[in-house]
């Protein structure tokens, strides 16, 4: 006589992981060219051959002077726009050449962070039981994320989710799936991979349409990679950050305040001046939610913070509303000021900023770090992403 079969409970418990799911590894990867914020005026003007719209052009100058960013780095370089003139001119068709360039660029700049985060959690990337890629520059199947399975040398097993159009919450929305399934699939291992490359939306200015300025202004390209994995195996993989609780809040009324939608001649897209104050009246909210959801009472200046730096006035902003100190969004503020806003993919860099800040920090002044800590995103919808991470006391060994 056999043993009596599981049921469904049994089952069930036996596919959850015991412990919370935890980022096991970060790689981050940027374009090679690289551009001096204090310079990009004068670049992007020249290259589109638009010298004549002086007034656009001294818009962007004082937007750039007050952006917080020094530099950005970008696929599409001077030769690449050459041979693609029409990327200039919004109302020409240029879609195809845009897909096909990233459609090849996206999945390796994502690979380059993917081989940096697989090398950060220390086994083979054939370990990886799950896929989670997000960007904006998809438009074609099979997709970046069957691309990058290929480059990476994944498992045929590896269960793949593709992200489009998520925009800057991307990452934060990968995080939380990766999350959910790492604690849901007893051992799995899950990479993220967001990569961004705003050649999907480069275009000349126009009068009349302030949004392609702030664009021109803010974003960059970067790729960002995350190992997410419950049950740390000892003593190969450690636990960076614990994911304690995550949630996803849409801000009613909000629909048309971050827009985004691919069109023949890229992808064109708006950002309401609205959305600093949006932001600023609803974040606290969220926290306070996700704080008491978990019982865990906090003090935001006990917190460690991984904000999505989507311009400087949204960090200066939280930073109010909250009455943050000095210094707490230090790791967003130096990401934004190095890489500007790399959409989805910034969340990332952040949290690797954050590990290296704290990791530093332990070293020099011996000082035990905020054990609790936040990740917050934001996007079109107005999509707020919160994650309440827990810092396990094996950080002071990173
Ligand atoms: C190197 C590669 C480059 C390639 C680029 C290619 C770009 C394509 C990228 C497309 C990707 C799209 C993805 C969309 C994802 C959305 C997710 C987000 O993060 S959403 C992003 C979330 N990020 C945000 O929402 C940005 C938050 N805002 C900020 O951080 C700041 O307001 C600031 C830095 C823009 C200006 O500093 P501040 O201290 O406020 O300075 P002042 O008060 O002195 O104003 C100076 C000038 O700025 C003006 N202006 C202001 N806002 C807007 C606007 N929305 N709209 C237009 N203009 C705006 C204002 O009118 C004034 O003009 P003027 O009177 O001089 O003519």
């Amino acid at each position: 006589m056999g043993s009596a079969p599981a049921t469904i409970g049994e089952i069930r418990r036996a596919q959850r992981a015991d412990g919370p799911a935890a980022v096991l590894g970060i790689g981050t990867a940027n374009p090679s060219t690289c551009v001096a914020q204090d310079d990009y005026p004068d670049y992007y003007f020249r290259v589109t051959n638009s010298e004549h719209l002086t007034d656009l052009k001294a818009k962007l100058t004082r937007i750039c002077k007050k952006s917080g960013i020094k530099q950005r780095f970008m696929h599409l370089d001077e030769q690449l726009l050459a041979a693609n003139p029409d990327f200039t001119d919004r109302a020409l068709p240029s879609l195809d050449a845009r897909v096909d360039i990233a459609s090849a660029a996206v999945p390796e700049l994502a690979a380059s962070a993917a081989a940096k985060a697989i090398a950060d959690w220390g086994r083979p990337a054939t370990d990886i039981t799950h896929l989670i890629f997000s960007t904006y520059s998809g438009a074609r199947a099979p997709s970046a994320d069957r691309r990058l399975a290929s480059l990476l040398g994944l498992s045929p097993t590896v269960s793949r989710t593709m992200l489009n159009l998520h925009g800057c919450y991307g990452g934060g929305r990968s995080l939380q799936l990766a999350k959910e399934l790492a604690e849901n699939n007893r051992g799995a291992r899950v990479l993220v991979a967001c990569s961004e490359i705003t050649l999907i939306a480069f275009y000349g200015p126009e009068s009349g349409c302030p949004d392609t300025i702030l664009g021109q202004a803010l974003f960059g390209d970067g790729a960002g990679a995350v190992i997410v994995g419950a049950d740390p195996v000892s003593p190969v993989e450690r636990p960076l950050f614990e994911m304690a609780f995550a949630s996803q809040t849409t801000i009613p009324e909000t629909e048309d305040d971050i827009s985004m939608e691919i069109t023949k001649g890229g992808m064109a897209y708006h950002i309401s001046n609205q959305v600093t104050r949006l932001l600023g009246s609803n974040v606290e909210r969220c926290l306070i939610d996700a704080f008491d959801a978990i019982g865990v009472r906090a003090k935001w200046n006990d917190l460690f913070w991984a904000i999505h730096p989507g311009g400087r006035a949204i960090l200066d902003r939280i930073e109010g509303v909250l009455g943050l100190d000095d210094g707490k969004l230090a790791a967003s503020r130096h990401v934004l000021s190095q890489f500007g806003n790399m959409s989805g993919t910034t969340v990332i860099f952040v949290l690797d900023e954050l590990r290296r800040r704290r990791a530093a920090k332990h070293e020099q002044e011996g000082e035990a770090p905020d054990e609790w800590g936040v990740v917050m995103a934001f996007g079109p919808g107005i999509t707020i992403e919160t994650m309440v991470l827990h810092a396990p006391s094996s950080l002071e060994g990173n």
